[in-house]
């Protein structure tokens, strides 16, 4: 399994120090959610936070862009330093089209769902992806519950991957703990998000090895 803390909850003031307390941890990507006050309600980070944490961690930087036609905004998050982009099915008319720009990019590519959408949006689209992102909670905010009925989808996604051969790492979002991440592992994801859990624990690194513990439990 992989870690990504998402740095929605760490301290902005001091973002540097803790992008690098992720790395020393143990995490494998640092997740960057971007919002545009449209997509969803919130503003927060964009390609210019991208480009100042870039010089201060190896971690592939792993960028949500939960924003409205974000076919507008892949060019400005490469250049930046973004290793992966993943862009909402809900946020655009043209989600092929998105992921053949963000493979452009000579970058990974991911597309996400919320939890109210379907995997079969976005089923035409899994043999070209390297990530698919299942929204655990609904997007906008960190330390919201965890949504039980996406673990269905993440089993469903994993069926899929080993019937038609695709590569995509499953990601979840939102809702990742102590005490529901054991769960997610089980119905099959790889990637887990965690904001709150992480960046609100008392010692960033004995979270994170709990999270990891659920692959021995
Ligand atoms: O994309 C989002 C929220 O929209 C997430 O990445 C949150 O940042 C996860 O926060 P926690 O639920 O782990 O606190």
């Amino acid at each position: 399994m992989k870690i990504a803390p998402s740095i929605l909850s760490a301290d902005f003031a001091n973002l540097e120090k803790d992008v690098k307390r992720a790395e020393a941890a143990g995490a494998h990507y640092i997740h960057v959610d971007a919002m545009d006050g449209q997509f969803v309600d919130t503003i927060t980070l964009g390609p210019n936070i991208v480009h100042a944490i870039r010089p201060h961690t190896k971690l592939p930087l792993d960028c949500h862009l939960m924003v409205q036609n974000p076919e507008k905004h892949i060019s400005a998050f490469a250049k930046a330093g973004a290793d992966i982009i993943s862009v909402h099915v809900e946020a655009t008319h043209h989600i092929h089209r998105a992921i053949q720009l963000i493979k452009n990019e000579k970058i990974a590519a991911g597309v996400v769902i919320n939890p109210g959408t379907p995997v079969s949006t976005i089923e035409s689209v899994l043999g070209d992806v390297d990530l698919v992102l299942v929204m655990t909670v609904n997007p906008g905010s960190g330390g919201q519950t965890f949504i039980e009925s996406t673990l269905s989808k993440i089993s469903l996604l994993k069926e899929l991957r080993e019937k038609h051969g695709y590569t995509y790492e499953i990601e979840v979002d939102g809702g990742i703990s102590d005490k529901t991440v054991k769960r997610v592992l089980d119905a099959g994801a790889d990637v887990f998000v965690a904001g709150s859990y992480l960046y609100g624990a008392p010692d960033f690194q004995a979270a994170l090895k709990k999270l990891r513990d659920a692959e021995n439990a």
